[in-house]
């Protein structure tokens, strides 16, 4: 059971701490995206150099492939995947509408044709919370439906309630399992109206979880719409539960929204954009393949002290790079993972030491320059 203590706030950030089976986290936090098992082309031991506390796992993914009967060998994903820090698993609803083929969503759950075989599934929300069990992960999320954008108010009532009623039924069913140790974490959702985001705040509090997620944002929506959002429905969760934004987002979102009072974050753009060449440093993205970099024999970021940055040069990057040598992917996705998980911490230092304010100034300053 999740038990969060706020240690230090300035304004509406905090920072915090609370405890998993498999070690503690403190807030604001990243978690580096693993959908397969694996955060792509980094080992354990390189995403710990990275400063990572926890990752998130796909329970879509991981069902379809390799499937729970081999990962419940290894007792879960920790020892499958010689991870020994702390696991988060989407619930698969999102992965489901953004991946699979004619799926069919009824009040029972996705029914769904596999993206890699075409086979046929059905994932209710007591199928997804069996499924995150065997997978040993430490938080686990409800079964829920994310909206696309635009959506009528109309739809998103009913997503909404839908969303309710299943994390209901997720609650119910999580306590059933006698040995399950991990925590079930709520998702709020509610499209892009206020009103609906209150709704489903107050619903999803009122059955009451360890953790809140604030689902159905980043999926197209103009950022404004998306900080709006946010804006509205943080305060309107439990002070005294870490809350997890879905999905999100880019340096500046996460300054933004831990200035809001978020505490945890995940997104693939660390990783999927190292694979793209586009690199996240103080001053801005750069990327890697860009001619004025040919013979500079700089670091890509000169404050960072990651592996890459203390070991390779821009030419050397940029050439890997446009060679696709497969070094190019790990060296890039070390720093990005570095750049993002440093970003957090820096940001919790500044919330302990009460000069938050003056983070997010210079964090701006620095990307005029
Ligand atoms: O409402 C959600 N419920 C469960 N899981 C989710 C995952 C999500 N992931 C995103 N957005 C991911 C956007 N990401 C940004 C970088 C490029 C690839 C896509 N929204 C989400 C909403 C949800
Ligand atoms: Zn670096």
């Amino acid at each position: 059971m999740i038990d969060f203590k706020l240690i230090s706030q300035s304004g509406a950030a905090r920072a915090g701490v609370f405890d998993t089976l498999h070690g503690q986290i403190e807030t604001p936090v990243f978690m580096p995206v693993g959908t397969l098992a694996t955060v792509k082309a980094l080992s354990p031991e390189e995403l710990k150099a990275a400063g990572a506390q926890i990752i998130l796992g796909n329970t879509y993914h991981l069902y379809l492939r390799p499937g729970c009967d081999i990962v419940g060998r290894f007792a879960g994903l920790h020892r499958f995947m010689h991870w020994d820090r702390p696991i988060l698993t989407d619930s698969g609803g999102f992965q489901v509408f953004s991946l699979a083929k004619l799926r069919k969503l009824t009040e029972a759950g996705y029914a769904f044709q596999s993206h890699i075989d075409g086979s046929r599934h059905m994932l209710s929300p007591e199928k997804s919370i069996e499924v995150q069990i065997c997978l040993n992960s430490d938080i686990i999320m409800c079964l829920d439906q994310c909206l696309e954008h635009p959506a009528s108010h109309e739809q998103a009532v009913a997503a909404l309630e839908l969303t309710t009623r299943w994390a209901a039924r997720c609650k119910t069913f999580w306590r059933e399992q006698t040995e399950c140790r991990n925590s079930l974490f709520g998702i709020v959702q509610g499209g892009m109206f206020a009103d609906l985001r209150q709704r489903s705040a107050e619903a999803i509090a009122e059955i009451g979880f360890p953790g809140y997620a604030i689902g159905g944002l980043s999926v197209g929506e103009p950022k404004d719409l998306m900080m709006e959002m946010a804006a509205h429905t943080l305060p309107l969760l439990p002070a005294d539960r870490p809350r997890y934004i879905m999905g999100v987002g880019t340096p500046e979102d996460l300054v933004e929204l831990v200035a809001l009072g978020a505490d945890m974050f995940d997104c693939v753009m660390p990783t999927r954009n190292a694979r793209n060449g586009q690199m996240f440093t103080d001053r801005g993205t750069i990327n890697i393949c860009n001619a004025r970099f040919r013979d500079d024999e700089g670091p890509v970021d000169p404050s960072c002290d990651c592996y890459t940055c203390r070991h390779y040069s821009l030419a050397y990057l940029r050439h890997l790079y446009t060679a696709r040598e497969i070094l190019a992917y790990r060296l890039n996705s070390i720093h990005n993972v570095h750049y993002y998980v440093n970003l957090v911490n820096s940001m919790r230092e500044a919330i302990l030491a009460g000069t938050f304010d003056q983070f997010r100034k210079a964090f701006y300053t620095k990307r005029e320059g």
